[in-house]
């Protein structure tokens, strides 16, 4: 059987996933399509896929499938988005949004210019685990792992472009002290309130950016002394303002979303 699935592109920070509201088009195998549609030569060409819907704890609800069809537990840069997407195209119009994701509820608040959602701030939540980690031998440096309901280690380096990502980011990713994987990032300070950041994600590889990624940078930074509470985080496709607020604990992620094309794809199953 054949179905037409309206779906939006849309990026954060050049982080592009397609969303689908499963309200009006149930996918039946999400695993599947993310890795069908994500394909650039021959599907719609993503980081993945992100599916919003209803919830019963909160407002909306969003799940996220990597470019591999794993799912993951959170998305910055996606959450973001889906802020954008219910707002315009009429699923609500408040414009702060409670969002049920598998790593507990998000609060966006969307900043909005007429019609349109330019941005949007999102309490993502403490940090759940950090943990130094000094490696030897292949790898000269120093890491942070840092929980954001999602996995990454972060590597602080004097001079980022020395960093061979392609190569380095799978065998982190894949590297038998992460039994779940990770998403790594790999960054150097600018200054007290300045990071660049570049990215290999779990289950989608080089990404423009990653929203959990710049938060676990900014959390990693500050524990080891490199910047302050507020941080913005320069990545290859965009930046995105960090803070960690000190009376709740909470890190508010501030950053673009943006619309790239409506379109609509047969669901053959
Ligand atoms: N790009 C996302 C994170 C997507 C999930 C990640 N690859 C994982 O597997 O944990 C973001 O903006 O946070």
């Amino acid at each position: 059987m054949t179905t037409k699935i309206k779906f939006a592109k849309m990026h954060g920070a050049g982080n592009d996933y397609i969303y689908v509201d499963t309200s009006q088009y149930p996918i039946a195998d999400p695993a599947k399509k993310a890795i069908e549609w994500s394909k650039f030569h021959t599907g719609i060409g993503s980081d993945g896929l992100i599916l919003i819907g209803v919830s019963d704890k909160a407002d909306f609800s969003m799940r996220i499938f990597n470019a591999d069809g794993s799912e993951a537990m959170m998305c910055g840069n996606g959450s973001r988005c889906v802020g954008k997407y219910v707002y315009e195209y009429g699923l609500t119009d408040k414009t702060e949004i409670t969002l049920d994701t598998r790593s507990g509820i998000k609060i966006l608040k969307l900043h909005v210019e007429g019609k349109t959602v330019s941005a949007v701030t999102v309490d993502m939540g403490s940090p759940l685990e950090t943990e130094e980690i000094q490696w030897g031998g292949k790898y000269p440096f120093r890491s942070t792992k840092v929980s954001m309901g999602n996995p990454h280690l972060v590597t602080f380096v004097e001079d980022i472009t020395q960093i061979n990502l392609p190569e380095i980011g799978p065998e982190l990713e894949n590297h038998p002290l992460f039994p779940d994987r990770t998403n790594v990032e790999f960054a150097q300070i600018v200054s007290k309130d300045t990071i660049r950041m570049r990215v290999w994600e779990r289950g989608s590889g080089i990404t423009q950016a990653c929203g959990t990624g710049a938060c676990a940078t900014a959390v990693a930074a500050f524990i080891n002394g490199l910047t302050g509470r507020k941080s913005d985080v320069i990545m290859d496709g965009g930046t995105v303002t960090i803070e960690w607020d000190e009376i709740s604990g909470h890190i508010l992620m501030t950053g673009p979303a943006t619309k790239v094309f409506d379109g609509e794809i047969e669901d053959k199953y």
